[in-house]
């Protein structure tokens, strides 16, 4: 027998409208293969007049009270992806209250509340999943904690911020500025609203943030990690690396060494031999090195909402 989950949904934006488009496509396959039909009861957004890229499902509620939302009794999953530090820790907060599952897609949040939240959603015997945080498309952090259960992580590298990574890509490739490619990936939902934290390192640090802790069982910090982003990049240095053999990328580097774990995230000419110098546009790698399996490499669209859209 089919059982009917009431789902509520904070944000609909770029990943919100293709959450909404992938719970549609998926409806029948979910309801076959789990026995389980989710029902979109209510979306939260602060504009409700505002444009939408998608249209609700008949019956689901448009509201721009995030409260009507994480407190409505018959909503057993919430799903947050509007953003935001200070709103998204109440609601989210709110709604574990409330004894409801929570999933988010706020990178910036977990790296900085995750261990409170996550010891939270135990006291109430919640889940709190956030796996699409880090590299959209890519299923890193339940591939490190499932498949790398009996293995030692030893590093991790990745390109984990789309935006950035889209910028330097086009740099290279068209000769582009810096703010022509910005703009393109901001109109194509890459970017952050404010897109300071993907070009800044501080998005790419966050990321790292939550990989460390799944790689390695180890929380770091922004002061560890002292990022360097992209500002100061230009396309003539791009292609002036690529002549000579090297790819610029925004790198996200954590290595364990004698027990301690050093990191960092700044700009870093990979040399074209190295897998990771071939992962161009939005796309994100993470390549992992660890005991019992070597080096292996992970790839996948990092941002946007795709068809099918990526967010999870
Ligand atoms: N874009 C991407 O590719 C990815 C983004 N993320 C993360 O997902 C989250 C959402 O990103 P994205 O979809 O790009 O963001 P957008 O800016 O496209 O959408 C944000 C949505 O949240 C709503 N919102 C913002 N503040 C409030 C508030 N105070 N109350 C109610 N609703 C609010 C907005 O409402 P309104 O539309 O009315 O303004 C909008 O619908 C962020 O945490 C981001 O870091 C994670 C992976 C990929
Ligand atoms: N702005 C982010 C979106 C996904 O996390 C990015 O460009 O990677």
């Amino acid at each position: 027998m089919t059982q009917t989950i009431e789902v509520g949904m904070l944000g609909l934006g770029t990943v919100g409208s293709g959450v909404v488009m992938r719970l549609t496509q998926a409806a029948t396959k979910i309801e076959q293969t789990q026995g389980i039909r989710l029902h979109l009861a209510a979306v939260a957004v602060h504009h409700l007049n505002a444009p939408r890229a998608v249209t609700l499902p008949i019956g689901t509620r448009l509201t721009d009270k995030i409260a009507t939302v994480v407190t409505d009794p018959h909503i057993q999953i919430v799903i947050e992806v509007m953003g935001t530090l200070a709103t998204a820790e109440a609601a989210i907060v709110a709604a574990l209250q409330h004894g409801k599952s929570v999933i988010t897609a706020n990178k910036d949040l977990i790296a900085t509340a995750g261990p409170r939240l996550i010891a939270l959603a135990q006291r109430q015997q919640c889940d709190l999943f956030y796996e699409a945080s880090v590299a959209g498309g890519i299923p890193i952090l339940r591939t490190l904690t499932d498949s790398y259960a009996t293995d030692q992580v030893q590093q991790v590298a990745g390109i984990i911020n789309g935006t950035a990574n889209y910028i330097l890509s086009a740099m290279t490739a068209t000769g582009a500025t810096y703010a022509e490619a910005l703009a393109a990936a901001q109109r194509a939902g890459y970017a952050e609203a404010d897109p300071t934290n993907d070009v800044s390192g501080l998005d790419t640090t966050y990321k790292l943030m939550i990989l460390s802790q799944f790689a390695f069982g180890q929380g770091l910090t922004i002061s560890q990690i002292q990022p360097q982003g992209i500002t100061m990049i230009t396309a003539a240095a791009c292609q002036q690396a690529a002549q000579s053999g090297w790819q610029v990328k925004l790198l996200a580097q954590a290595q364990l060494q004698v027990g301690q774990l050093y990191c960092r995230v700044a700009p870093v000419a990979v040399p074209n031999t190295l897998a990771l110098s071939q992962i161009n546009g939005v796309q994100n790698g993470v390549a992992v090195r660890s005991q019992a399996i070597g080096q292996s490499l992970y790839t996948g669209p990092g941002a946007g909402a795709r068809r099918p859209p990526i967010a999870s």
